[in-house]
């Protein structure tokens, strides 16, 4: 099975990469993705300034998942950016993608500017779904928020842009965002981000898992697969076709790879599994999902991408 993946004018080896926020922090996690059988990598979401984030304990991996109330701790843009401009001159390197998540629409814009007037040239992930800093409520869930943050981000955002969503959970929901999404031209978008605020509760200790907010944070894991097979598929019916869709939500192994290419994704990033396992996990998923195209008689992920049936 070839699993070569196509996405705009870019190819990758896989469709698999990290998902931002996971292993993705420093230059040595980000060296260590190029090294694995990852397609290409994502940075962890930018501030224009280095960031602490929350206090730990902030992240803890669950039986069914993780929860994480990380508060966007980075290193700051520059940072990332100097990253992805170094390795993009070595010709081995894959197209990269760069995130960046302001706490004001003021600082994405002024980010991407930065971005804009930069020779960057991946692709830039713009990240509407934050469910951890302390105040600052999703732009994602605020449909006139994004819209307008949309507006203004094409006015001085010249480069392929993508923008990670948080999860949907009503079909009108679907309907109002895709209608919003289809006004711009998006290189791609990426669903899921965690499902905010969630709650997990240590019986035997009678306490929360992570000491941010009470307890609150985002669920990620299997406890998110259908919902973030759901949003490719809701979305991927309703998008333009020009417009990607990355796949991120719950993926464990080649099976869940699999179903989300078959929901409509065009890549699948991991985040909680690679948090668990490592850089190798990609070994394994590209393994696994190779054997399930063999068994089924496909040769290329066009073979069966998007083509999930119903009964
Ligand atoms: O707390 C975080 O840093 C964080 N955690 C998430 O689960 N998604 C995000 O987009 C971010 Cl920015």
């Amino acid at each position: 099975a070839d699993l070569t993946a196509s996405f705009h004018d870019h190819t990758f080896q896989t469709p698999l990469m990290n998902a931002s926020g996971v292993y993705c922090y420093t230059t040595e996690e980000l060296d260590n993705l190029l090294a694995s059988k990852a397609g290409t990598l994502v940075t962890k979401s930018a501030t224009i300034n280095y960031r602490a984030g929350n206090p730990e304990p902030r992240y803890r991996n669950l039986a069914l998942g993780s929860i994480n109330s990380m508060g966007l701790p980075n290193e700051g843009l520059a940072y990332y950016l100097d990253y992805v401009l170094k390795k993009q001159a070595d010709p081995t390197v894959p197209t990269l993608f760069l995130s960046v998540a302001g706490i004001s629409m003021a600082e994405d814009l002024d980010m991407l500017s930065t971005i804009d007037q930069s020779d960057f040239n991946g692709l830039t992930e713009l990240n509407l779904s934050c469910p951890n800093v302390p105040g600052k409520p999703q732009v994602a869930y605020d449909f006139e928020a994004t819209e307008k943050m949309l507006a203004a981000a094409f006015e001085r955002f010249h480069k392929p842009l993508g923008v990670k969503l948080p999860p949907y959970f009503d079909l009108t929901q679907f309907d109002i965002v895709a209608q919003i999404l289809n006004q711009y031209p998006l290189a791609y978008i990426n669903t899921i981000n965690s499902i905010g605020n969630g709650l997990y509760i240590d019986v035997d200790s009678e306490t929360v898992a992570i000491k941010p907010k009470g307890g609150f944070g985002g669920l990620g894991g299997a406890y998110v697969l259908p919902t973030a097979l759901a949003n490719v598929h809701a979305f991927r019916q309703r998008l333009n076709p020009e417009i990607a869709i990355i796949g991120t939500g719950g993926i464990e192994n080649g099976a869940d790879v699999f179903a989300h290419l078959l929901a409509g994704a065009d890549l699948v990033q991991v985040g909680t599994q690679l948090m668990k396992d490592g850089p190798d996990v990609f070994t394994r998923l590209a393994a696994e999902l190779a054997d399930i195209m063999n068994a089924k008689g496909y040769h290329k992920l066009a073979d069966f991408k998007g083509k999930l049936k119903t009964l």
